[in-house]
């Protein structure tokens, strides 16, 4: 039994959905595409990396195997190991959301079944009725924005005029979301989270998965940049998840990172903020020096998705990566025997794709623990086997969907 951890790299996709073409997706792959443009040349960034990805100890667990199997081809530059040293193996998204809670959720076991609310990106993305409710009960002057865009593009355009006219910005993407960026200080961080409540309420009968409070700090003359004040407003998964059948067993259940957020903050016994990828990977390392037997420690990478994947910069994503692989062995040292480490995604977010939003992809699954056999784990039909694995592992209740490869 021992302990398990379960690391999100969040949209680290590898390609070939077969549902791709229905989202404009067909031939996304998150994984091959930086791969592809590293080995050309494309990835170099002065000061930061350069050359070929390179991802020896994600290789060396099974990488290569498991994109192959999900996409039929073999990321440029890496190669096949002759044994894999770890679980290996990808997953398919059942979710019709190619979005951040649907992924999450589908690996803890509660698929999301039903349709989002999404805003259309023709025209106003709100209607007339939602923004004059938001004005009343937010008592706003106005809202800006009203459209589909990427975040750090809007603020740039209209931090300014923000700050002239206390107007919040508000926003939407593909994802089933409404954003609000504000400034900290002109308007106010805990004004921003009390306004992101109340707009919570008014989205709630239209199936919105989340509203993302997108604070940021900076002047017109500097420029803005976002901060890590950012907090997500979801809705509650649809039944009970891995995390409830832990902490209902009395697990403790370490939320690191967004984690807590994603899940509104049920089935988590100890929330672990942090901000950044290294600081997210040190959170964890402290979260396995305080978890004990059957305890489930979960942290989500988020810097993959939100600073590279929607920015479309394929060096920083291959940095990230990069870096994070360098990291694995500091926590493999971490580990006692009988504990599991499971490696995933929720979706793919190619960094060459048109667009800014998430891809629909399949994800990998790696897995390594201290005499933990390597295995092939194929193609699995749902992220939900991730979660039923992890139950299995830690001698829980197994929960409603998925089927232990374990
Ligand atoms: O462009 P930013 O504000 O980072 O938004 C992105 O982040 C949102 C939530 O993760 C996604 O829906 C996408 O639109
Ligand atoms: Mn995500
Ligand atoms: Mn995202």
């Amino acid at each position: 039994m021992a302990r398990a951890f379960l690391l999100v790299l969040d949209s680290f996709g590898i390609g070939g959905a077969p549902d791709a073409e229905a989202y404009g997706d067909l031939g996304a792959d998150t994984l091959g595409h930086i791969a592809e443009h590293c080995a050309a040349g494309l990835g170099d960034r002065a000061g930061l990396r350069k050359g070929p990805l390179k991802l020896p100890h994600m290789q060396a667990l099974g990488l290569s195997e498991a994109a192959l199997a999900a996409s039929g081809m073999m990321p440029s530059g890496m190669e096949l190991q002759a044994r894999p040293r770890g679980i290996h193996g990808a997953a398919t998204e059942t979710s019709r959301g190619k979005d951040t809670p649907s992924g999450h959720w589908e690996m803890t076991g509660q698929p999301v079944r039903f349709d989002w609310g999404y805003f259309p990106d023709k025209g106003p993305a709100f209607s007339e009725a939602l923004i004059a409710a938001i004005i009343e009960k937010g008592r706003l002057p106005g809202i800006l924005g009203n459209c589909h865009a990427s975040g750090t593009d809007i603020i740039s355009r209209l931090g300014a005029e923000h700050m002239l006219s206390g107007k919040p910005i508000c926003y939407t993407s593909n994802d089933s979301v409404f954003q609000i960026a504000a400034h900290e200080e002109s308007f106010g961080l805990a004004r921003l989270f009390g306004l992101c409540e109340t707009v919570r309420k008014l989205v709630d009968p239209l199936n919105i998965g989340r509203v993302i409070a997108r604070p940021f700090r900076g002047t017109p003359e500097t420029g803005f940049s976002r901060t890590g004040n950012r907090r997500d407003y979801s809705v509650p998964p649809p039944g009970p998840t891995l995390l409830d059948i832990a902490a209902g067993a009395k697990r403790r259940v370490f939320g690191v990172g967004k984690i807590s957020d994603i899940f509104a903050h049920q089935g988590i016994t100890d929330m672990r903020k942090a901000h950044g990828n290294a600081a997210l990977f040190d959170a964890t390392l402290k979260a396995a020096d305080d978890a004990g037997d059957g305890d489930l420690v979960f942290t989500n990478f988020v810097d993959f998705d939100m600073l590279y994947g929607h920015r479309r910069d394929v060096p920083g994503y291959a940095a990230a990566l990069e870096l994070l692989d360098s990291q694995l062995p500091a926590l493999a040292r971490k580990l006692k025997p009988g504990d599991l480490v499971l490696m995933t995604a929720d979706h793919g977010c190619d960094p060459t794709w048109r667009g800014s939003d998430h891809t629909r992809e399949r994800v990998p699954v790696l897995g390594f623990g201290p005499g933990l056999p390597p295995r092939d784990i194929g193609v699995r039909d749902s992220y939900a086997d991730i979660g039923a694995s992890i139950a299995a592992h830690l001698k829980l209740d197994a929960p409603q969907n998925g089927r232990s490869f374990l």
